[in-house]
C-alpha cells in the first residue's frame, strides 16, 4: 500500500502588537486545501521569472485563527494512534525563521504544541491516570507499553544528546549515526533514552533538553533557529497474557517511534548577511534541507520512473545527518507528516515561495508502507519479560549493532568470519551507495550547469533578438521619417499650388477682374443667386477698362475646349527646329541668304498659334532679332522679325480679347451678370457655363431661324400688300403698325410667339386676299404646304391651331 507524505500549511497570525512589513498581502487562501501566492513588485521572482500568481496544494490548510488543540487533533493525533498500534510516525515543522515552527511544535506553558499535547495523550491512552486534557487513543488492554524518550539536535552536521548536560570543560560529545542491522535503519548511536513513567516524568526531561539546548547556544553563539531539534518518544508494546503477565517472547514485542522535529529556519544565507560561524551554521542547515529537497526530489522523481518502468535513481539521503537518520520514515516505515509554518506578513515572498515548492513537492511523495506483522496473541505462550531498557531489547531481540562505539561488539554466539563478511559486505554497500549517489549528485551539478548555461545562452539571444528588433525598428523609423518628410514637400508643393490657385481665384472675384457672363436664360438665373447682380456704374467702367483681361463666355469655352499642347504634334517639333536654326544663324551672325531663307520659312509656316509661338519660344528669338543690328540688312532682316513678331503677338487676341463690341446679335452690357466664384468651385461653376452656353447656343440658333423665316414673310408681306392697294381699308389700317414698326431683326429680343403668330395670321390673310391674282412658285409651294395641312377658310383658325400645321410652323 502506497502512502504519501502529509502536508499541513499553518499560517501564523500577525502578533496584535506587531505592524506588518508586507505592504500587499501576496498569500491568499482559494480554499482548505489550496493557497495562491502572487509575486510582488519588489520580489525576485516578479523580476526573474513570470509573474503569475502560484498556486500551492496541502493535505490541509490551517489560517491564523486556528487554536493549538484543534491543529493537533487534526495533525498529530491520528499519527498517536498508528503509534500505539507499532506504527511509526515522523513529524516535521517546515518554514523560515520566525514563522512558528517552534510554536507548533513546542507551544508556550499556556497553550502547549503538538509535541506535549502527544505526550499527554499518549499517558492517558497507556495509563489508567488521565491527565487534564482527557485525549486519549482506546487501545487494546492486552498490551503492556514502555515508553521511552529521548532528545537529539543537529548542529552544522554533528549530532548532540540534548539530555546530556555540558561537561565542565563546556566541551559536547558529537554522536554518529550508526546502521540497525536487523532493521536494516540508522539510529544515534549513544543517544541516551530514557523510560518515562507518566506524564511530568516524560515533561522533565522535555524541559531538561529545552535548557539544555539553550545553554548549548549560548556557549556556541548559537541561536536556537540555528540547530534541528529531534524528539523520539519510542513505545515497546509488548502482550499480557490471560494472567496479566507480560509474554517474554521477543517476537512479539513492538516496536514503534515517532520523532517530532523542529527544522531549522529555511532562509538562505545570502538574505541574512552572515559571515563566519554563521555563514557555516547557514551552510549546513541549508545542506541539510536541501539535502531533505533533494531527497523529496528524487523520491518523486523515482516514482514517477516507476510509473514508466524506468530504473530508479539513488535517492541521497546519506548526504546530511538529518535525511540519513529519517530515510526510513521517508521510504514509507511509518507516516511522515510535514507542517509547513508561513508567516506572510514580515517574510519575504521568495523565501515562502520557496517553502511552498519544497512542500509542494515533499506533498507528492509517495512510498510503500511497510506493514508490521500482527501479534496473534491466542497463540502467544511463555513467561513474561518485563520492560528492559534499549540495548537490552535489542540484545533480546538480536540486533547486533556492529560499529557502535559504545557497545563492546559481539555476542558469544558471532562468528567473527560470517562477521568479516558483513562489515565488508556493509563497505561495500556503503561505497556503492556512495558511488550512486556521487554519479546523482553530478548528474544534479550537471544539470544545473547546463540549465544555468541554456539561461546564460537564452539570456544572449534574447539580447542580440531585442538588438536586432531595435535595429530594425530604428530602420523603419527613419524610413518612416523620410517618407514623410517627402510626401510634406508633396504636401506643401500642393499647398503652394492651392495657394496660387486661390490667388487667382481671389484675383478673378475682385471686382477689378470679373468674371462676366452674358446673362443666362431665366432657369439658370434662378439657380444662382449671385447671377441675378448686376453690374454697378463704377464695376462697368473698370470692366471697361479691364476689357482684355475679362474672361468671356467666349474665351471661357475656348479655354477649357482648348487643344491640347503643341509639343506634342509634328508642327511644333519642326517649328522649334525652325526657331533653334534661326537662333544658331544669329548667334553666329550668319547674315547671308542662309538667314533670309529661314525668315522665309517662318513667314510661310502653316498654322502659327499663339501657343506654338509661345511654347517654341519663337517670340522672344524674333523679338531679340528686331531689336539687334544689321550691318548692311539687305534682307531686311529687322524689319521682318518685327513684323512676324507682332504678327505673332496678334495671335493671342482670339484667346484673351475683349467682349465684341455692341452692335446686332452681341451682348449688351444689360445683358452681362458678374459672377463671383467660390474657391473650389471653378469646375462646377465651368461647367454650368458650359450648359448655360450650350442652351444659348440653341437659343440663338432658334431665333436666328425664326429671323430668317420673319425676313421671308416680311418680304412676301410687302410685295402682297403692293398687290393689294386697292384692297378694303381695314386691310391696310391692319397692315400699318406692321409697316411702320423697324425691322424684325432689330426687334428680336422683344418678339415672342404671340406677336410671332399675329404676323403669321396677317401675312395669311394678306395672302388670301392676293390668291386668285398670285401665281408665283413660291407662293404656291408655301400654300402647298398650308394645303397638306387641311383646308383652309377664311375664318378658319384652327389652320394656326391644328396641331400639325402648328407644329410645322414652330418647329422650324
Ligand atoms: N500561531 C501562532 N499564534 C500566536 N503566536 C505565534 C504563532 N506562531 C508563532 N507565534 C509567535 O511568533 C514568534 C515566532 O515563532 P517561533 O519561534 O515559533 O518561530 P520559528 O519558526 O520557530 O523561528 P525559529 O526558526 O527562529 O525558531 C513567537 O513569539 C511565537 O510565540
Amino acid at each position: 500500500m502506497s502512502i504519501v507524505i502529509i502536508a499541513y500549511l499553518r499560517i501564523r497570525p500577525l502578533a496584535g502588537h506587531q505592524t506588518t512589513a508586507i505592504e500587499v498581502p501576496y498569500l491568499q487562501i482559494v480554499d482548505d486545501l489550496e493557497v495562491s501566492m502572487t509575486p510582488p513588485e519588489t520580489s525576485n521572482a516578479y523580476r526573474t521569472r513570470n509573474r503569475a500568481p502560484e498556486r500551492y496544494k496541502f493535505t490541509k490548510i490551517f489560517t491564523e485563527s486556528v487554536a493549538q488543540q484543534d491543529f493537533f487533533n487534526k495533525t498529530t493525533l491520528p499519527l498517536i494512534s498508528d503509534l500505539l498500534h507499532g506504527e511509526n510516525a515522523l513529524v516535521f515543522a517546515y518554514g523560515v525563521t520566525n514563522s512558528g515552527k517552534t510554536y507548533s511544535i513546542m507551544g508556550t506553558p499556556q497553550d502547549p504544541g503538538l509535541l506535549p499535547r502527544t505526550l499527554d495523550v499518549i499517558f492517558n491512552s497507556t495509563r489508567n491516570y488521565l491527565s487534564d486534557s482527557k485525549t486519549c487513543v482506546k487501545l487494546d488492554d492486552k498490551f503492556e507499553y514502555g515508553i521511552w524518550v529521548s532528545f537529539a539536535e543537529i548542529y552544522t552536521e554533528k549530532i548532540y544528546d540534548l539530555l546530556v548536560p555540558p561537561d565542565r570543560q563546556l566541551k559536547r560529545r558529537a554522536l554518529s549515526l550508526k546502521y540497525e542491522f536487523r532493521s536494516g535503519h540508522k539510529y544515534i548511536s549513544g543517544l541516551k533514552e530514557v523510560k518515562v513513567q507518566s506524564i511530568e516524568e516524560a515533561y522533565v526531561i522535555l524541559r531538561e533538553g529545552q535548557r539544555n539546548r539553550a545553554v548549548f547556544s549560548t556557549i556556541m553563539n548559537q541561536t536556537s533557529s540555528r540547530s534541528h531539534s529531534v524528539f523520539t518518544i519510542r513505545i515497546v508494546r509488548v502482550p499480557i497474557d490471560e494472567d496479566n503477565y507480560v509474554i517474554e517472547d521477543p517476537s512479539y514485542v513492538t516496536v514503534s517511534k515517532m520523532s517530532i522535529v523542529d527544522l531549522a529556519g529555511s532562509e538562505r544565507h545570502r538574505n541574512t548577511f552572515n559571515s563566519g560561524q554563521r555563514l557555516k551554521e547557514a551552510g549546513n542547515i541549508n545542506k541539510s534541507l536541501m539535502v531533505l529537497g533533494q531527497c523529496m526530489e528524487t523520491l518523486r522523481f523515482n516514482q514517477l520512473k516507476a510509473a514508466m518502468g524506468k530504473r530508479q535513481a539513488v535517492v541521497p539521503f546519506r548526504h546530511s545527518k538529518l535525511t540519513e537518520l529519517f530515510k526510513s520514515s521517508f521510504e514509507g516505515d511509518g507516516k511522515a507528516v510535514m507542517v509547513v509554518n508561513v508567516n506572510p506578513f514580515d517574510t519575504g515572498f521568495d523565501e515562502n515561495s520557496h517553502v511552498m515548492k519544497f512542500a509542494a513537492v515533499a506533498k507528492d511523495v509517495a512510498t510503500w508502507r511497510r506493514i508490521h506483522p500482527k501479534l496473534d496473541l491466542k497463540s502467544v505462550s511463555g513467561s513474561a519479560i518485563g520492560y528492559l531498557p534499549r540495548d537490552e531489547l535489542q540484545i533480546a531481540l538480536g540486533d547486533v549493532d556492529d560499529d557502535d562505539e559504545d557497545d563492546d561488539g559481539q555476542d558469544d554466539d558471532d562468528d567473527p568470519f560470517v562477521d568479516g563478511l558483513i562489515t565488508q559486505l556493509e563497505d561495500l554497500r556503503d561505497k556503492w551507495l556512495d558511488a550512486e549517489t556521487r554519479c546523482a549528485t553530478m548528474e544534479s551539478t550537471i544539470r544545473q550547469q547546463f540549465a544555468k548555461e541554456m539561461q546564460v545562452e537564452l539570456g544572449k539571444m534574447e539580447e542580440i533578438y531585442i538588438s536586432a528588433l531595435k535595429r530594425e525598428l530604428h530602420d523603419r523609423q527613419e524610413s518612416l521619417t523620410t517618407e514623410i518628410a517627402k510626401l510634406r514637400v508633396i504636401v506643401q508643393d500642393h499647398d503652394a499650388t492651392k495657394q496660387s490657385l486661390l490667388e487667382k481665384v481671389l484675383e478673378a472675384r475682385k471686382p477689378s477682374t470679373p468674371l462676366i457672363l452674358p446673362q443666362l436664360p431665366q432657369q439658370q438665373q434662378n439657380s444662382s443667386p449671385s447671377q441675378s447682380q448686376s453690374q454697378s456704374p463704377e464695376q462697368e467702367q473698370h470692366s471697361d477698362r479691364r476689357a482684355s483681361n475679362t474672361l468671356t463666355i467666349d474665351n471661357l469655352t475656348e479655354l477649357t475646349s482648348r487643344t491640347p499642347h503643341p509639343s506634342k504634334g509634328e508642327a511644333f517639333d519642326r517649328f522649334l527646329d525652325l526657331r533653334k536654326r534661326l537662333r544658331r544663324c544669329v548667334f553666329r551672325e550668319e547674315y547671308s541668304q542662309t538667314l533670309d531663307v529661314m525668315m522665309k520659312e517662318v513667314e510661310q509656316f502653316e498654322g502659327v498659334s499663339f501657343e506654338l509661338v509661345k511654347e517654341t519660344n519663337m517670340g522672344k528669338l524674333l523679338k531679340l532679332v528686331a531689336q539687334k543690328e544689321f550691318k548692311d540688312d539687305i534682307y531686311s532682316i529687322q524689319s521682318r522679325a518685327k513684323q512676324l513678331f507682332k504678327q505673332f503677338a496678334q495671335l493671342s487676341i482670339p484667346i484673351l480679347a475683349p467682349p465684341k463690341k455692341q452692335g446686332r446679335g452681341a451682348f449688351n452690357r444689360e445683358s452681362m451678370v458678374v459672377l463671383s466664384v467660390d474657391a473650389g468651385k471653378e469646375e462646377e461653376l465651368i461647367s454650368e457655363m458650359k450648359v448655360a452656353l450650350d442652351s444659348l447656343q440653341d437659343e440663338n440658333q432658334k431665333l436666328k431661324t425664326k429671323i430668317k423665316y420673319m425676313q421671308e414673310g416680311q418680304k412676301r408681306l410687302k410685295k402682297a400688300f403692293e398687290k393689294t392697294r386697292s384692297s378694303p381699308r381695314r386691310v391696310s389700317s391692319m397692315f400699318s403698325p406692321i409697316l411702320e414698326a423697324p425691322t424684325i431683326s432689330d426687334q428680336m429680343s422683344d418678339i415672342d410667339d404671340e406677336k410671332l403668330l399675329q404676323y403669321y395670321m396677317l401675312e395669311e390673310e394678306a395672302d388670301k386676299a392676293s390668291r386668285p391674282q398670285l401665281a408665283s412658285d413660291s407662293l404656291q409651294s408655301s400654300t402647298d404646304d398650308y394645303d397638306n395641312c387641311g383646308a383652309i377658310s377664311d375664318n378658319d383658325e384652327s389652320l394656326f391651331y391644328r396641331p400639325g400645321c402648328q407644329k410645322r410652323r414652330f418647329d422650324i
